[in-house]
This record gives C-alpha cells, structure tokens and sequence, in this order.
C-alpha cells in the first residue's frame, strides 16, 4: 500500500508476535488480523514467528493437521492476503510435511503479487534438554535444511534463519557475506533460554555483521505447555533496538535505513578483516613438551 519505491535506501518494517494454538484455523485468523493491522501502520515488509500456522510437539497430532505445501490452507491465506495488501510477507516458518515420516521447519518469503520468492528450511536442529526439565527432540520430526537462503527484497538482500539457527554465527557470516544487509530469525524461544540469552545472540548476530537483525517471535504460555519468551526485536546495524515486543501478541513496527549499514561497516570494517586460519590449540601435553 504505502510500498516504496525499488531503489529506495528505507522501508518499513513489522514483526507478528504471536501465542500460537494447536489449531491451524485459529493461528491463521489471530495471524491475518496481526498482519493486516501491520500493513495499516505502513509496513512494506511483515514477518511472522517459527510456526506461524501450529505450535504442536505430539508429532502423531502434528502429523494430522500439516500437509505438503501445495495443499497447506496457511500458505494459500498467506499468498491471498500479500497479495491483497501489496507487502513482502515473510512467514517465519510452517510445518510442511516432506515424507511419511518427515517435515521441513520452513520459512517462506511471500512477493507483493503472493509468489514465492524464497524458501529456506531450518538447519540446526533444537535436540535440547534443559536444565527445568523441558526436553526438545527437533529432528525426531524434522528434516534439517542444508543450504543457507537469501531473497532479493526491493530495499535490501535479505538473510534467513531460524531460531536455534542464531547460535550458529558462522552462517549469519555466510549470509552477510553473501551480501545480506537484513539478516531473520523468527523464533519460538523457550522463555528459559530467552530470558539468558535472547537480546544477546540477537544484538551480536547484528553487531559482528553489521546488518539489521528482524526476529519475531512466539511469546506466553501456549496450549501446548510450552512457555515462549516473546519480545520479538529489530535491531540495527550498530546493536540498537529499534523495537521490541512484550510477552503477549503484537504488531511493532520500525523504519529501516540501509545508510545505516554503510555507517556501521564504515566504522568497524570487522566483515572484511576475516582471517581463513585455524588457531593452533594449545594442549597441556604440548606445552609439557
Ligand atoms: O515446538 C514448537 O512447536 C515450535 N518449534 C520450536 O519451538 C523450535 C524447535 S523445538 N524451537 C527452538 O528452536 C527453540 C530454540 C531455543 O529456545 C534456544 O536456542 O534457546
């Protein structure tokens, strides 16, 4: 709607928080009013959590309710509404099912005409048991993706991850390096782990590779049992927060200037000071001898 034009160094940007159900129907309802709310406040471009259409950990009712992506009825709504409302639609991620027994964790990229730009399937796999006793077994049900994605956006080359993908740097390196000055990664964070390291991953992603970093999130306790922590973030080049949710569903919005991307690069050149070595590691016995 309020769209700027390709070329321009500035755009809009928003991120959904959301609580999400174990009901597709009602996570695409409470999504598609978020998102049109976001296109109100002249977003240009929209993001949505990891999981944007079910949070289910059972994976026999995880099973029933996802299909493959030419039959899932939150992709299809995703395309309509991008395209009724003119904006870059990023859909943090869906389960789509990629076998009998598999499903790919799935960012999608959404044009303003509702094609798909851009697809990229989760890496790093969430196999985690925490110390209050929550335990994840990501790849018991997910194919892990094995290539990093970029998308062409009008403003900017934008960088895709997700989630647990954040505490691998060495791909937001590959990202920037492969000339992404926006870097995501919607998520659905435990609140445990949020609540030490969130802000912190997420300003450092942005800070070490000079580029805006735009994550939302999955935010309060959710009909699964799971607690999510919420306070999803845009972040600029220089580690500032240029936005910032609460725990509860939201729409929050900030203006992205790429100038800031030269400005921060320009200050601190660390993405082209890159040394290829491997320390040599030092071992007791080696320095015994
Ligand atoms: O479970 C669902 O329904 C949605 N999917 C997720 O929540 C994913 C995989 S279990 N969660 C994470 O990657 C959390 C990472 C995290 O919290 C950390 O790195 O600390």
């Amino acid at each position: 709607m309020t769209a700027k034009m390709a070329g321009s160094r500035k755009f809009t940007a928003a991120c959904v928080q959301m609580q999400g159900t174990r009901s597709v129907d009602r996570n695409i309802e409470a999504a598609v009013a978020l998102i049109r709310d976001a296109a109100k406040r002249g977003a240009d471009y929209v993001q949505t959590p990891e999981q944007t259409a079910i949070m289910e950990l059972k994976r026999a009712k995880l099973f029933e309710a996802i299909t493959d992506e030419e039959n899932d009825k939150a992709l299809a709504a995703f395309r309509k509404l991008a395209a009724e409302l003119g904006i870059w639609l990023h859909v943090g991620s869906l389960a789509i099912r990629v076998s009998e027994t598999q499903a790919a964790n799935r960012a999608f990229v959404i044009d303003p005409q509702g094609a798909i730009a851009a697809r990229y399937d989760k890496i790093h796999m969430f196999d985690v048991d925490l110390p209050n006793g929550e335990t994840y077994r990501e790849s018991a049900t997910y194919r892990p993706g094995t290539a990093a994605v970029v998308a062409d956006l009008p403003w900017a080359r934008l960088g895709l991850s997700i989630c647990y993908d954040i505490r691998f740097p060495y791909l937001y390196r590959a990202l920037a390096k492969a000339g992404a000055t926006v870097l995501s990664a919607p998520a659905a964070f435990t609140k445990v782990t949020g609540e030490a390291h969130w802000h912190l991953l997420q300003r450092a992603r942005a800070v070490e590779n000079g580029a805006f970093l735009i994550s939302a999130a999955q935010g309060g306790m959710h009909e699964n049992g799971r607690a999510t922590y919420g306070h999803s973030l845009i972040v600029a080049p220089w580690g500032e927060v240029l936005a910032e949710a609460g725990t509860e569903p939201e729409v929050i919005v900030a203006e992205i200037d790429l100038a800031k991307v030269e400005e921060a690069r320009g200050r601190v050149p660390s993405l082209t000071h890159d040394r290829t070595f491997q320390p040599p590691v030092e071992t007791q016995e080696r320095r015994a001898s």
